[in-house]
């Protein structure tokens, strides 16, 4: 591998009134191991945030703290604060339920219940008691609507959620995590399991979300990242090592070790 200095660092950051999420001296360890170093970083409302890096530099384990998700791992301990709207999350006070109603999660795999197309959506709205029908119907179409999917399966709505191809599962599942109207979305590779046509469906869709939500997405695609984010933050070992905007990151980094990981001579 080059010569790079580790210690080096560019992270930018955004005006308080700005900031959706951020982290502060984030650290993430899975018993003695230590996996995030103590990450400082901030996300912008309404921008999607790409998390870049090679494999094992701990960007699903970053990613999976911002909601608390690491929390269901046994052996994982998350030290540091997670602020978001005045309130540091990783406070051991907090309900991680509600937490996870505004910071909602889609996975790498479409991950979609067993259930129809139309309770897949209403699941969690029907668990916090939400009973109106016209409620949920209202949900059902808007969450859909934002996922690009209620074309397709708006006339099948009591089908089996397993029936649909995997880009459209992995559409319910992004309607159904909106459908509880999180502020924030974190997707991680939400298309690497998806053919190209579905990869750009996905791609467009975030592109029409980030209007409501604020999207920060682990990606190993360095097109998708180059193509669809305004922010990309280049991880390695653990540590963030530069933070830009996607269109620096790509054509003018500041850091070697970032110009040559984009380009693909890293190492
Ligand atoms: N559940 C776990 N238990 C123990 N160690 C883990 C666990 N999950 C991740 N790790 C370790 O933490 C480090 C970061 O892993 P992580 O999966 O977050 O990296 P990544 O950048 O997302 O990798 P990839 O791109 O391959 O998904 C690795 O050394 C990994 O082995």
């Amino acid at each position: 591998m080059a010569d790079y200095n580790w210690n080096d660092r560019h992270i930018i950051t955004f005006d308080d009134e700005k900031v959706a999420l951020s982290t502060k001296d984030l650290k993430v360890f899975y018993g003695d191991f230590e996996s995030i170093h103590g990450i400082d970083m901030q996300f912008e409302k309404n921008k999607i945030t790409a998390l870049i890096g090679p494999s094992g530099s701990g960007k699903s384990t970053y990613l999976r703290s911002l909601n608390r998700m690491n929390d269901t791992i046994d052996i994982a301990r998350v030290t540091g604060e997670i602020n978001y709207e005045g309130v540091n999350i990783n406070d051991t006070n907090v309900n991680v339920y509600e937490a996870r109603k505004c910071i909602g999660m889609v996975f790498q795999r479409p991950n979609p219940f067993s259930k129809s197309i139309y309770r897949n959506i209403t699941f969690a709205l029907e668990r916090a008691g939400v009973k109106d029908k016209k409620t949920l119907d209202e949900v059902v179409e808007t969450s859909l609507k934002q996922a690009a999917l209620w074309d397709q399966v708006k006339d099948d709505l009591n089908k089996s959620a397993l029936a649909l191809s995997g880009g459209q599962q992995q559409r319910l599942c992004i309607a159904r995590a909106i459908a509880v109207k999180p502020d924030i979305l974190l997707m991680d590779e939400p298309a690497s399991a998806l053919d190209p046509i579905s990869t750009m469906q996905i791609e467009e869709t975030m592109a029409d979300l980030k209007k409501d939500y604020t999207i920060i997405i682990v990606t190993h695609n360095m097109q998708q990242a180059a193509r669809s984010s305004d922010y990309t933050g280049f991880m390695y070992s653990g540590d963030l090592i530069e933070y830009d905007k996607t269109s620096k990151i790509f054509t003018n980094p500041e850091l070697r070790s970032t110009g040559d990981y984009v380009s693909g001579h890293f190492g």
